[in-house]
């Protein structure tokens, strides 16, 4: 059995969440290597001997560092572990698709969870995910972050997994504008109930599976987003409810809101494959604009009436 001093970790992202998880890995004994594009550490430094590659990219670099992951040699026996929380625009793949399709002989693992990283860096207490088809490799991932103050468990449903944690985004922008308007406690458990319906729909077409949604990176990550302040997609609804732009909002947000640029993809997907996602639309439509806060609850309120499920 090898050390865990001498298993070298790349992590690919040095924003809040890529530092996170390289603190915890580093409070594992883990020799931990952080790379970031305005880093001085080269990314073929940073990946030389790596046994594990994790990546907290934000989504709009992930295919580019991809690509320049590919030009440097890497050992078969490598693991990717992504990070990432969002959807490729151009193919509406997701992170994890992105790594496998790029390196497909490699086992690559999603960790997703309800995980708001202010709450990690202070010690408090959480759990997450790591899935992959490969039991083994998630097995290794569980070993790098599991701590007592963070607990990882592992899922066989990477796709799943890595949905729960992307879907939830755009739900969490629309409790964010509930909280908002003070739309009290009522609104805010059916938005986030129905939104957790959607986000079973549309993750079932992926091949998901429901149960997985029903758990830590599906519901957990849900309520987690949804009510907490700390969460950047919350923080876009909540104030956009409170008047300001999109544009005013997200120059002065600490680091990125994926959901912004996932509802574009979800709606866009939505409407090829016929999928019913009302939540989403009325979101997609007050970021761009359409609409103001008030008409979207307006709309979401005024549909027609229908049983809860078609069993
Ligand atoms: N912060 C959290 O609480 C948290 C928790 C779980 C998951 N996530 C997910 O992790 C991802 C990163 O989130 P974050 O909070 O660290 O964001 P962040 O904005 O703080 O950091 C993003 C990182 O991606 C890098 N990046 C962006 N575009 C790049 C490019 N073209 N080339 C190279 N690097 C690029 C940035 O330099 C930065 O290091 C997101 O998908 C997010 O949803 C975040
Ligand atoms: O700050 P957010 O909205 O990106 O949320 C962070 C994490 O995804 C919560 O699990």
């Amino acid at each position: 059995m090898i050390a865990v001093q001498e298993i070298t970790i790349a992590i690919l992202g040095a924003g809040a969440w890529g530092a996170s998880l390289a603190n915890l890995a580093i409070a594992n004994g883990y020799t931990v290597r952080l790379w970031s594009r305005r880093g001085s550490e080269t990314l073929k430094a940073v990946l030389q001997d790596a046994q594990i590659v994790v990546s907290a990219i934000s989504m709009k670099g992930v295919r580019d560092v991809v690509s320049q992951v590919q030009s440097f040699p890497l050992s078969p026996e490598t693991i990717f572990v992504t990070a990432t929380k969002g959807l490729d625009p151009q193919t509406t793949r997701t992170p994890s698709q992105i790594w496998q399709t790029a390196f497909p002989s490699h086992a690559v693992v999603v960790l997703s969870g309800p995980n708001l990283s202010q709450e990690i860096q202070q010690s408090l207490p959480a759990a997450t995910v790591v899935a992959s088809s490969i039991a083994t490799a998630a097995e290794q991932a569980q070993l790098v972050f599991s701590s007592p103050r963070f607990r990882v468990y592992t899922n066989p449903d990477p796709v799943g997994v890595e949905l729960g944690g992307t879907l939830k985004n755009v739900i969490a922008i629309a409790a964010g504008v509930c909280d908002g308007l003070q739309l009290g406690t009522n609104a805010k458990a059916a938005l986030v109930t129905r939104g957790l319906t959607e986000i079973i729909r549309i993750g079932n077409f992926w091949g998901a599976k429901t149960e997985t949604f029903y758990g830590l990176s599906g519901l957990g990550d849900l309520l987690a987003t949804c009510n907490s302040p700390l969460s950047r997609n919350y923080q876009v609804g909540y104030q956009m409810a409170g008047g300001k732009t999109l544009t005013e909002i997200l120059a002065n947000l600490p680091g990125t809101a994926e959901g912004v640029n996932t509802c574009e993809v979800l709606v866009q997907l939505a409407k090829q494959q016929n999928i019913t996602m009302p939540i989403t639309e009325q979101v997609y439509r007050l970021l761009q604009g359409e609409v103001t806060p008030r008409q979207a609850l307006d709309e979401l309120m005024l549909r027609d009436i229908k049983p809860e499920y078609n069993y």
